[in-house]
């Protein structure tokens, strides 16, 4: 049945995780390595997930080691701890049902590789390689990586109808691989990327970023353009213009605070417009907050006006997120360094409390004495006062005496 196109050597990454394939082997059932720890080992690119299929059922699987966690038997994995850190061993299967558009209704264990790989979403991603170094590729997996392509697994339309979230996993491929959809695989994303909107939008989060950070992430933007997936995402669908003039400008993101910053400056996002922006996309909240930070420095750079306040208040992180984000040498320019010859990088390095006001005389405690603070941490910031106890002191006796 097998068309064995290819041998390769196994990956140093797979060596821990060989004795189980050969113990599955050894008691008569079919063991491989599958997805897209396959796809990466051909493409020679660093694997992270090593996930193994079988023919043997998880009762079977689960009677063959010692150590067992059942973490997903309803569809047929079983994690298994005997070797190593831990692998995930899931039963072939085929799926049915699809009524959501996200998960099968229903689950078969089959014995058959081949019924395994036909249920998967791409052909790159539908390669089976064995322990002693044979990849079984029936669907021309081969073929499509070394040409550099993204194709539906048989009929696009089964497969995006099946799982939604496949539409947008072909467009992160193709950023992260920096591939072509193939045409057939492309009209299937473009009739059915509404069905986009079935699926949970942390799992559109998830791919969205990836291709943002993908090498190829101007094409890939621009195929969410192309197929109107970025109609049926949170808030795009209202910014064409803009994402076309991002599809057209050059950039290179390296974390997901500036995949939004982008966005939100280019979209000309207020802090509550992007706080209310980054809420449907379900985005983590400390991301959030380094966005408007971010993207408040973004508009700065643009005016080529940026204080050591906004430096201050944008914090080291951030500095580094617009600078990468902005992508234009000449109009970020020794920001970093002024960054780092701030006198304070934040509030506690002020070198008094208000303690030492109170205990000094300065003040009582009250009210006032935030305020007082304020002033001195925004003067040191400014340059306008030395950060020293007693230039400190001063400067606070004349904050309250003008006040
Ligand atoms: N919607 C999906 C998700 C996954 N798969 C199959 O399950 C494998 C593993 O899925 P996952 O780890 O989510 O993706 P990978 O392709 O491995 O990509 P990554 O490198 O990002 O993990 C895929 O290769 C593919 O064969 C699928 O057919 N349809
Ligand atoms: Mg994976």
């Amino acid at each position: 049945m097998a068309i064995i196109v290819r041998m390769v050597e196994i990956p140093k990454e797979f060596h821990e995780a060989l004795p189980i394939l050969q113990k599955i082997e050894a008691a008569g059932y079919e063991a491989y390595f599958v997805g897209g720890s396959v796809r990466d080992t051909i493409l020679k690119r660093p694997i992270h997930d090593v996930d193994i299929a079988t023919s043997a059922y998880p009762s079977e699987v689960k009677s063959l080691f010692k150590r067992t966690v059942d973490t997903g038997i309803e569809h047929g994995t079983v994690m298994i701890l005997d070797h190593g850190t831990g692998y995930e061993v899931t039963t072939f299967r085929t799926e049915s049902g699809y009524q959501d558009y996200r998960r099968p209704d229903k689950v078969t264990f089959v014995r058959s590789l081949k019924e395994d790989l036909k249920r998967r979403d791409f052909t790159i991603n539908a390669l089976a390689l064995a322990e002693d170094g044979q990849i079984t590729d029936l669907f021309g997996g081969l073929a499509d990586i070394r040409k550099k392509i993204i194709r539906a697994v048989g009929d696009p339309n089964e497969r995006f109808n099946e799982d939604a979230l496949r539409m947008m996993r072909a467009v992160r491929f193709a950023s992260q691989l920096d591939f072509r959809i193939e045409d057939a695989t492309m009209a299937g994303i473009k009739k059915h990327s509404a069905l986009l909107e079935k699926i949970a939008v942390e799992r559109s989060h998830t791919e969205f970023v990836k291709m943002m950070l993908g090498v190829d992430a101007e094409n890939g933007l621009n195929i969410m353009l192309e197929t109107n997936l970025y109609q049926h995402v949170p808030v795009l669908k209202d910014y064409l213009p803009q994402l076309q003039e991002i599809v057209a400008s050059k950039f290179h993101l390296t974390n997901e605070a500036q995949v939004w910053s982008l966005l939100a400056f280019k979209f000309g996002f207020s802090a509550k417009q992007i706080s209310s922006f980054l809420k449907k996309w379900k985005t983590a909240n400390k991301i959030i907050n380094d966005v408007i930070l971010t993207t408040e420095l973004l508009f700065s750079i643009a005016k080529h006006d940026v204080s050591n306040a906004d430096l201050y208040h944008a914090g080291a992180a951030n500095v580094d997120n617009a600078v990468i984000v902005t992508a234009d040498q000449a109009k970020t320019a020794g920001l970093q360094e002024r960054y780092n010859n701030l006198p304070i990088k934040n509030k506690k390095q002020l070198r008094i409390t208000g303690g030492d006001l109170i205990k000094r005389g300065v003040l009582k405690p009250s009210p006032q004495l935030g305020k007082v603070l304020d002033y001195l941490e925004h003067s040191v910031v400014a340059g306008k006062i030395l950060n020293q106890p007693e230039n400190l002191v001063n400067a606070a006796i004349n904050f309250l005496n003008e006040d």
